[in-house]
């Protein structure tokens, strides 16, 4: 004891001190490492960020197909941060089921950016970012107003109409220049867009006022596809977005698609009292009724604004989903003629002599149905948002009230070990297995799963078949060209074909 204590009065009173600061900086160092491995473990792994923009950088130009490759080293739940936005991304179908169905409740809403706030005029949208009472009013007039089956039926009307304009126009296009190539994209667009514009706003095909609504449905769904938008995940470089003229953009939009909306709404409250007709009532028609029951659901009337919500997220929702499933099909079955000839034999199978196909024609193609369900599984929307509203356990880690989850739909659908040949198009997969667009499986949910499932399903696959059966039973599809099957680039946009004379010949 005295040894050591002369030992220590002998050392330079300097080195002392020092000492006892590294000492102090080492018990500071390992208390906040192990202050981050006990909170860490409550945290799902995450990729090295860098300041101000988090993982921003990581993000390729196809953000689904980066975060899958980020998703197979830091595992099936990861922490990102997009800017100050701390994002979950979700990549098992296990832990979407959990996110999307188990705690629906705690993940009730979108996320809200600031182009949607400003469509939506300050974020009330019902379906987009709903809460309480309002959301299940939303999907009360959805599912079992505007969307019902009895509804979506009796406007089969309009897309028999609409598809034999389509047909008719090809068929025009083969008589007068035999040849010739299609713009599909375009014409599958249209289609959707005037189908909806129908059915929604009973727009006329033929009217101006069918095609600006088309047009001002598009340039708001590019708005809320815009991911560019800084100020959405750096909130200091908003102004950013000023100086882009991003902000003006949307308010210009916003202000055209709203006065659109209320001339069309103002009109249809004219024509009301004298229409009787059930059958003929668009889905704006059974808003305005829902609104002057005023006891929608306790006592709760529908604003204007709210009905204005609901028309432009069905726009939204309907128009580039129907015609990226229809093109992204045709772009699959030219790619895999095999496929496209056992389709057109069906298809012409069950048409035989008739002269158009009825929508009960469809119940017997159940290849057709294959056909779609694959398109699905490789082209449905690739990420699916929700924000919880309070603290939520998932796959054994905390998500705070406010985090942001990001489910990778499109990686699950790819998962090696759901599919065999993941990345095949092979409607073979459906025949026979119990998929289907319910959202009761957590492997397969091209409509989502869970309370925000899509209200359109039903509306969209009789649209996609019908138009799918038409445009397969009375033409044959070429590439343009000469170009041969193998040569096809799946990512080519706008996709062009040449549609010919079916080979039993008739026209
Ligand atoms: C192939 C076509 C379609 C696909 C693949 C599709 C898929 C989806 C998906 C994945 C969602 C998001 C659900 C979520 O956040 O969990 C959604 C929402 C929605 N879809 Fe569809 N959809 C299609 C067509 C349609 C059509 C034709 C309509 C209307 C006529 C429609 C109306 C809606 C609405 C209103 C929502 C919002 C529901 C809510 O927020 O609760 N969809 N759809």
């Amino acid at each position: 004891m005295a040894k050591l204590t002369s030992d220590l009065s002998s050392v330079n009173p300097v080195i002392l001190v020092s000492a006892a600061l590294v000492c102090c900086v080492a018990f500071v160092y390992v208390r906040s490492r192990l202050g981050r491995l006990s909170s860490s473990s409550h945290r799902p792994r995450s990729p090295r960020r860098l300041p101000v923009i988090g993982n921003l950088h990581q993000l390729g130009a196809s953000a689904h197909q980066s975060l899958h490759a980020l998703s197979l080293k830091y595992g099936p739940l990861m922490l990102m941060h997009f800017g100050s936005v701390p994002t979950y991304v979700v990549s098992s179908g296990e832990l979407a089921r959990q996110v999307m169905k188990t705690c629906e409740a705690e993940f009730p809403a979108r996320v809200m950016t600031e182009a949607s706030r400003t469509l939506f005029e300050g974020g009330e949208d019902l379906l987009l970012n709903p809460a309480g009472t309002r959301t299940t009013l939303a999907r009360k007039v959805c599912v079992s107003g505007i969307l019902s089956l009895k509804r979506v039926q009796a406007l089969q009307f309009i897309r028999e109409e609409e598809v034999a304009s389509l047909v008719a126009k090809l068929r025009r296009l083969v008589n007068d220049d035999r040849g010739a190539r299609v713009n599909l994209s375009d014409l599958f667009l249209t289609l959707a867009s005037t189908t909806l514009s129908r059915a929604i706003l009973g727009l006329k095909s033929a009217d101006e006022s069918n095609r600006v609504m088309g047009q001002l449905a598009q340039q708001a769904s590019n708005l809320l596809g815009e991911v560019t938008a800084v100020g959405d995940y750096i909130p200091a470089l908003s102004w950013v977005d000023h100086l882009r003229g991003l902000t003006r953009n949307a308010k210009r939009v916003s202000r055209a698609v709203h006065e659109f909306l209320d001339r069309v709404i103002d009109e249809h409250i004219e024509k009301q009292n004298d229409d009787d007709d059930d059958d003929r009532k668009y889905f704006v028609d059974i808003l305005l009724e829902l609104q002057a029951k005023k006891d929608v659901i306790g006592g709760h009337e529908l604003t204007r604004k709210e009905i204005r919500a609901v028309l432009l997220t069905l726009f939204i929702a309907g128009i580039d989903s129907s015609a990226t499933t229809l093109e992204c099909t045709m772009k699959e079955i030219v790619k895999n003629p095999r496929i496209m000839r056992k389709l057109q034999q069906e298809i012409r199978g069950v048409v035989g002599n008739k002269s158009n196909i009825l929508q009960s024609d469809l119940n017997q193609m159940e290849y057709l149905k294959c056909v779609i369900k694959e398109t699905l599984r490789l082209h449905s929307p690739k990420l699916v948002a929700r924000q919880a509203s309070e603290d939520v356990d998932v796959g054994g880690f905390r998500i705070p009230a406010k985090g942001v989850v990001l489910v990778n739909v499109w990686a699950i659908h790819r998962d090696p070990d759901t599919w065999d040949r993941p990345l095949e198009y092979l409607p073979e997969r459906f025949v026979d297995a119990c998929y289907d667009y319910t959202g009761q499986d957590q492997k397969y949910f091209p409509f989502s799963l869970g309370r925000r499932i899509c209200p359109g399903v039903q509306f969209a696959m009789f649209s996609i078949e019908y138009a799918l059966a038409n445009v397969l039973c009375w033409f044959d599809w070429e590439l343009p060209d000469g170009m041969s099957a193998q040569d096809f680039d799946m990512s080519a946009m706008p996709l062009h074909l040449v549609p010919v004379p079916p080979s039993h010949g008739s026209l």
